[in-house]
């Protein structure tokens, strides 16, 4: 058994990866940390568990971790680029899901977080975790930075478009609409309930954190800088994103239905929807798989991709393990062959 630790295990992608892990057939959860909870045992903060895990949480500690074959951080940012350095060295292969690896360069990366990046050197080891993309790099990897939620549903519409430059890459835009549960597991007024519940709202129009990094692994499918409009929005649920993404044809020679159906044939969790079916957050809810659509209304020369996740599976915890199964040479798939819940 491949022995896991996670740092981080009472946030909504902690418990995720719990949920996900206690169905692998390869991995063993023998570490999870909290702070606030040290002591508490996991089936006890979190009942659904019960039956599965014997386990309490207990405060990080960098010795017992690196015991582990597999480390996951989900931990907000700015926590594993202090922690990580050590680790690696101790010879544990890390996979981070917060933000501080994805974006290669670290003055950048000061620049949407606020503050300097702890382990530069470290960042430029890193490896972006979107299998559909890096798959041989993350099989060999030490450490793999998995993408943000938002960042998942984007480039995973859009790649296709830039890889075969049908698109202008210069005019992109991406209107993208998440459930609650993607703000995390901290209390904060404009998650309760009564402010969210009924209504439908943008946030972070001028910049959100998210735009550096899908900018990044945009142009590096585009092979030229890209440009992208990106606005979010919350939705009144728990779980998804849809994203609708605009992109301007400058190749109106391609059948982009077919283009789309033949560059994800091989993607085990990336579903092409047949013509004039639309994805829908419920369909994807609790399944590590992302289904697009896409049309050209009007024939005219902006395409519409429609593209949806779970942003606690395919957008962080079941994309993690995915990586995991990656670097270990295990089926890519194994753990993660829920089927969407609907209603
Ligand atoms: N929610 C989502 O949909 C997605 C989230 N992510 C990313 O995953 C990460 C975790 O997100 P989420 O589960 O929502 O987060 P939460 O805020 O819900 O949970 C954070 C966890 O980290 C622990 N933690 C906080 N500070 C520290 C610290 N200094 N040292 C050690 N542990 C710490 C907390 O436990 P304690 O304080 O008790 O130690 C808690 O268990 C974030 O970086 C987030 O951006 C990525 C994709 C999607
Ligand atoms: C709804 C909501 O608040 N979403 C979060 C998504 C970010 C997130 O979860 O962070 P990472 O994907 O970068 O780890 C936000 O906009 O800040």
């Amino acid at each position: 058994m491949v022995k896991v630790g996670i740092v981080g295990g009472t946030g909504y992608t902690g418990v995720e990866l719990l949920r996900l892990l206690a169905l692998h057939e390869e991995a063993e959860v023998v570490a999870i940390t909290s702070r606030a909870e040290s002591g508490r045992r996991v089936d006890d903060l979190y009942p659904n568990l019960r039956g599965h895990y014997e386990l309490a949480f207990s405060e990080p500690d960098v010795r017992q971790l690196a015991a582990c074959d597999i480390v996951f951080f989900a931990t907000p940012h700015n926590v594993a680029m202090n922690l990580v350095p050590e680790l690696l060295q101790a010879g544990a292969r890390v996979i981070d899901l917060s933000a501080d690896y994805r974006i290669r360069d670290p003055q950048l990366w000061s620049r949407w977080y606020g503050e300097p990046h702890a382990s530069p050197e470290v960042l430029r080891a890193a490896v972006y975790g979107l299998p559909e993309v890096n798959r041989s790099s993350i099989a060999g990897a030490t450490l793999v930075a998995c993408p943000g939620c938002y960042p998942t549903s984007v480039q995973l519409g859009l790649i296709p478009l830039l890889a075969r430059q049908v698109v202008d890459p210069m005019h992109l835009i991406a209107s993208s609409a998440s459930g609650v549960s993607g703000a995390g597991r901290q209390a904060k007024v404009d998650n309760l309930l009564s402010e969210v519940a009924d209504s439908f709202k943008a946030y972070a129009v001028t910049g959100h954190r998210h735009l550096p990094e899908i900018e990044q692994g945009l142009s590096d499918v585009a092979g030229s800088p890209v440009a992208l409009t990106f606005v979010p929005h919350l939705l009144p649920m728990i779980r998804g994103i849809h994203s609708t993404l605009f992109a301007r044809r400058v190749d109106t020679s391609v059948d982009l239905q077919a283009l789309y159906e033949d560059w994800y044939a091989d993607e085990p969790f990336v579903d092409v929807l047949p013509e004039g079916m639309y994805p829908q957050t419920r369909t994807v809810k609790g399944a590590n798989r992302c289904q697009i659509s896409l049309q050209v209304p009007q024939g005219r020369d902006t395409v519409v991709v429609m593209s949806t996740i779970d942003n606690l599976v395919k957008g962080a915890s079941g994309q993690a393990i995915q990586n995991m199964n990656i670097m270990l040479g295990l089926p890519e798939d194994m753990g993660l062959k829920q089927v969407g819940l609907l209603p």
